[in-house]
């Protein structure tokens, strides 16, 4: 079997002994696009802090393309949008961009940004204005743009579609399938089960600190003998 993009063994998290996940166990493929979903409170934003080495935890490994995660070489194939994403307040979209780009160790190429702002409905007028200025949805477009200008191999996005408006939310998609069709690795949290459905290879529901379900919508659908994924989701947390 080759090396999963991702690789979660026995992780256990807890802060100030409060137990956050308890044995979590994850392997996304390379390639793979993956949707991590769960109540509010679930773990799943301090999941994507543990691969990112912004939190430490308490025992469990994880792995980047077979890397151990605390090397900074080993996330070097993954982008990242956070959940809460705050570009610094005084730059202009441009100059963030650039300033990504030089993070990554890429150029700043213009018709590159345009090129991206297109894909993801953002008016170009966000390059030279003050991020301050820019609405919580071209903010959230911002941040997504840097992380596919940044083009990797993996895109690891912490609820992705939040602020983003019905024709973002569709361009999103579109460019998330886009990805995946270059071979691109995609893991996202969501609370849309909707696009979980239409996007994901496999979703994983976290609940009580352990991954109740991995697998596809449609088995998800199946092991709960439900009509849609919300009546599946709802029992595998009840
Ligand atoms: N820095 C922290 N210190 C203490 N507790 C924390 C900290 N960060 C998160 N928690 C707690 O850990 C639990 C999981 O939070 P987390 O943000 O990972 O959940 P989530 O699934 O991403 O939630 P949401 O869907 O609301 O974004 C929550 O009970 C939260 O209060």
């Amino acid at each position: 079997m080759s090396t999963p993009a991702l690789r979660f063994r026995q992780l256990v998290k807890r802060y100030a002994g409060t137990p956050v996940l308890e044995g979590i166990d994850l392997d996304i493929a390379a390639g793979e696009c993956v949707g991590l979903v769960g109540v509010n409170g679930a773990g799943k934003t301090s999941l994507l802090k543990c691969l990112f080495d912004f939190v430490s935890f308490e025992s469990g490994s994880i792995e980047i393309f077979g890397h151990g995660h605390r090397l900074a070489q080993a996330r070097r194939p993954l982008a990242f949008l956070p959940e809460r994403f705050m570009p610094p307040y005084y730059l202009t979209g441009a100059e963030f961009l650039k300033y990504m780009a030089k993070l990554h160790g890429n150029t700043y190429d213009i018709h590159a940004a345009h090129a991206m702002f297109d894909a993801l409905d953002l008016d170009h007028a966000a390059l030279s204005m003050p991020v301050r200025k820019h609405s919580k949805g071209m903010t959230q477009k911002l941040g997504l743009a840097a992380c596919f200008l940044a083009d990797k191999q993996a895109y690891v996005l912490d609820e992705p579609m939040s602020g983003l408006d019905p024709k973002a939310r569709a361009r999103l998609k579109e460019r998330l399938l886009h990805a995946r069709s270059q071979g691109a690795t995609v893991f996202f949290s969501s609370h849309a089960l909707a696009d979980i459905d239409e996007l994901c290879d496999r979703m994983a529901i976290l609940h009580g600190g352990q991954l109740r379900f991995i697998g596809t919508p449609a088995a998800c659908r199946e092991a709960y003998g439900a009509a849609t994924l919300e009546q599946a989701f709802l029992a595998c947390v009840h």
